[in-house]
């Protein structure tokens, strides 16, 4: 990118097929035209620090309304950039921008809004939408009526040739999908269309009709058009072109008086030779600026001034003050053939007059030349509170669009709906259940049928064969396979054939009897011949745990048994520790009594985490989202909408989990469940928001899954899901209490087993700090869009 910009070379415009007094309404040679578009001395660039690199310099540019702006340029020259900039979703960096005659951006210029129709570079458009959804999606947003809509698919369908309506979008060629982008961007018929290659993959007749359209549009009714193209001779077509090379216009100009000037036959040789003097221009570093003819000192002021009465507003729209009285909007004096009505709920004109105070509006008819119905009662007030209150048609149209694609796509929602009650039916099914089937070898050396040593054990008080006897006593879980010596039982667990030896000495009854009968006195000879030895493979924590507690259980009833067929008490003689009734649970609390707290959060939150993230980075990439917001919808009304459509998708998942867990695994919840599901939304909400801040991070659906992915794992072992939390280190303590879910967990936890309700700090901590990461991740975002957006 060169310092030094260079001015276009010459500001005079003659359009080519202008009619009826050049509908700007100024006089040629007025020193202060009717901009549509008036772009001065604007700089862009893109990164920070080492990685900023400018992408527009010292960018002047003047789009007269009513004519058709062509801005030529190879790729990469900052054309894009330009327009996003015209149409307010991104800044300059430095100089200065009027659409319309209003700052782009600020409440009372309506751009973004619906004076302004673009057509993204992307297509823009939701593949499960049928054509005439799409365009009814765009009507609602723009609070059009059904039967202008309607008249307008007619209308778009057969100029730009489109498939039948009902096809779906994503069922079309790449050809027709851009028909359809460009039709929404004209269908609403604002006063200025900015249009970024809307001809690209078009057949060359079509491109013709195309043309012929934005010629009538220009012409007959007054609209300012601005098209990017890569074929130059079609621009031949516009009043204007502007010649873009490395973020400049090298030259400003009607077709004409461009070939007239440099005596070519072709735009495309006066493109080069523009290039080449350029390139030239570049080398020498003594270089004059070369203009043909000087610019017109247009101030922005005057500008501004003399847009005012000239603003157009698009009767087909509620949204300007007059509307509040229809018979001031010169509604009646149009002339168009399309007769365009309004449909507006009182609270709609109440955010649209808010939104609009301070712009004037003029016959439609007139372009340029109406006068100023309410300049006079323009509020200034309006300027400082601009609405804040969600438009309900641009909601209704946004929570509408949201629920028909999620039920569209049929794969999508079963995957919504029944993906977190099917998690919670693969974690009932598989987790917390006792193991079956485990291979314990029995070394038993009491038996030894040569001496007629069998297992024929009494159940009396007779010390007889009493490893046997214990034997009887341990649960079907473990399988006994007896094994004739040590050496080969330890082998087969070192193979892992068995997950443990029980061994018997040869006169383990005798012993255990002496034991018995001496108590206190007993050597270690004694008390070492009488135990029981085992070796467990405890390379599997929850199978040792098992094993080690049945094989205890399994001495506890043998020896209780047996004392009481000797007449004693049953529990004399045994570890004199005992649990009694717990305090809160059960006795033998399932594990997934214990894990079904964080499991039910965690579900809801990571589904809400992926949804909106999903949903709003897919839709920023398509250019879904900037093609809304140019429509004038407002990130606020995007929030509230998935908000709302995903309370209901929250609710639905919630409800399911919950069904689940209590009624068909019979999970208990001893408090108040009411409670319990709304700590679960609280967290949905907290996953919603952590959502938003990933799309706000990541610029691709990859990235925002990646992300997620990555998230989910350290937050559900440190949040305290599957071990508890005093099981951490300190240090980790404090680290998985800063995390979203645990108090949330905590607090359904206490809720589930406890019984606890809100009075308890266990609980309220879990609702607080839910709605304090509510906060906090919100406010991440806003500082997250800031600096990407100062970065780009
Ligand atoms: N968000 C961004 N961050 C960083 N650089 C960007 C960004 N958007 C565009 N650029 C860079 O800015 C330059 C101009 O891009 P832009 O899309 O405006 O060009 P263009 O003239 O519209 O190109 P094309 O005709 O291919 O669409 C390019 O070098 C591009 O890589």
């Amino acid at each position: 990118m060169k310092k030094n910009a260079r001015k276009p070379e010459t500001f005079v415009s003659s359009p080519q097929h202008r009619v009826s007094g050049e509908t700007n309404g100024t006089a040629a040679g007025d020193v202060c035209p009717a901009e549509a578009v008036l772009v001065r001395s604007a700089t862009k660039s893109y990164g920070v620090r080492k990685n900023r690199h400018a992408v527009l310099e010292a960018l002047d540019m003047h789009v007269k309304k009513g004519t058709i702006y062509g801005l030529l340029g190879a790729s990469g020259c900052g054309k894009t950039t330009l327009l996003s900039c015209i149409v307010g979703r991104r800044s300059f960096n430095s100089g200065e921008v009027l659409v319309l005659g209003h700052k782009p951006g600020t409440p009372e210029s309506g751009v973004p809004g619906p004076r302004v129709g673009y057509m993204p570079q992307e297509l823009a458009l939701y593949g499960f939408f049928t054509i005439k959804e799409t365009l009814q999606y765009f009507g609602r947003i723009y609070n059009l009526r059904a039967s202008f809509v309607k008249a307008q698919l007619e209308f778009l369908s057969n100029l730009l040739d489109l498939p039948p309506s009902n096809r779906y979008v994503h069922t079309l060629s790449g050809g027709q999908q851009r028909r359809v982008s460009f039709a929404v961007a004209l269908f609403h018929e604002p006063e200025l269309l900015i249009l970024d290659e809307p001809t690209v993959g078009v057949d060359p007749l079509l491109r013709s009709s195309i043309w012929d359209h934005l010629i009538r549009q220009s012409v007959d009714h007054g609209r300012t058009v601005i098209v990017t193209t890569h074929y130059i001779e079609e621009a031949r077509q516009a009043n204007t072109i502007g010649m873009m090379r490395s973020g400049r216009l090298l030259a400003e100009e009607s077709p004409d008086t461009l070939l007239a000037n440099y005596n070519l036959p072709t735009l495309e040789d006066v493109f080069l030779k523009l290039c080449m003097k350029d390139d030239v221009e570049n080398r020498d570093e003594d270089r004059t600026e070369i203009v043909a003819t000087p610019v017109r000192p247009v101030t922005l002021h005057a500008a501004r001034t003399a847009q005012l009465p000239g603003s157009y507003v698009n009767p087909a729209f509620n949204h300007s003050a007059s509307q509040l009285d229809v018979s001031e909007t010169g509604i009646t004096r149009q002339n168009r053939s399309n007769s365009r009505e309004f449909s507006a709920s009182p609270a709609d004109r109440f955010g649209n007059a808010l939104l609009n105070l301070g712009v004037s509006s003029t016959s439609p008819t007139h372009f340029g030349e109406g006068t100023a119905t309410r300049s006079g009662k323009r509020n200034k007030s309006s300027r400082n509170f601009p609405t804040v209150l969600p438009s309900l048609h641009r909601l209704g149209a946004l929570i509408r669009k949201n629920f028909l694609l999620t039920f569209r796509n049929f794969g999508i929602f079963i995957f919504i709906y029944f993906m977190p009650a099917f998690q919670a039916i693969v974690f009932n099914v598989t987790l917390g259940h006792e193991p079956t089937g485990l291979k314990m070898a029995i070394v038993n050396e009491e038996i030894n049928p040569n001496q007629g040593r069998i297992c024929n054990y009494s159940t009396d008080c007779s010390y007889s064969m009493l490893s046997c006897r214990f034997l009887r006593y341990i649960k079907d879980n473990i399988v006994q396979v007896p094994y004739e010596s040590m050496s080969n039982a330890l082998e087969a667990g070192k193979n892992g054939h068995v997950w443990g030896v029980i061994h018997f000495g040869h006169n383990f009854t005798e012993e255990f009897e002496i034991r018995q009968s001496i108590g206190d006195s007993a050597n270690i000879d004694n008390i070492l011949r009488s135990q029981i030895g085992i070796n467990v493979d405890s390379s599997n924590q929850q199978i040792d745990v098992f094993i080690q507690k049945w094989l205890l259980e399994a001495y506890g009833d043998f020896f209780k048994d047996f004392m009481r067929s000797c007449q004693f008490e049953p529990e004399a003689g045994y570890i004199p520790v005992v649990f009694l009734d717990p305090v809160y649970g059960q006795k033998d609390t399932p594990y997934t009594e214990f894990m079904a707290p964080g499991l039910i959060i965690s579900i809801v939150y990571f589904m809400a985490v992926s949804l909106t993230a999903g949903v709003f980075v897919s839709e920023r990439k398509q250019g879904l989202l900037d093609r809304c917001l140019v429509a004038g919808v407002k990130m606020t009304e995007i929030l509230f909408g998935q908000l709302i459509s995903q309370f209901f998708v929250m609710a639905g998942q919630t409800a399911l989990v919950f069904m689940c867990m209590l009624l068909i695994f019979n999970i208990s919840c001893q408090g108040n469940l009411a409670l319990a599901v709304f700590i679960t939304f609280l967290q949905g909400l907290v996953g919603m928001c952590f959502g938003l801040l990933i799309a706000t991070i990541c610029d691709t659906e990859i990235s925002a899954l990646l992300l997620s992915q990555a998230s989910f794992l350290p937050f559900t072992v440190i949040s305290g899901v599957c071990w508890p939390i005093e099981g951490m280190p300190f240090y980790l303590r404090n680290i998985a209490y800063a995390m979203p879910l645990t108090y949330a967990i905590e607090s359904l936890r206490s809720i589930f087993s406890r019984g606890w309700g809100v009075e308890k700090t266990d609980v309220y901590a879990g609702i607080l700090i839910s709605i304090a990461w509510i906060l906090t991740l919100l406010i991440l975002c806003l500082i997250v869009i800031r600096v990407r957006k100062y970065a780009s």
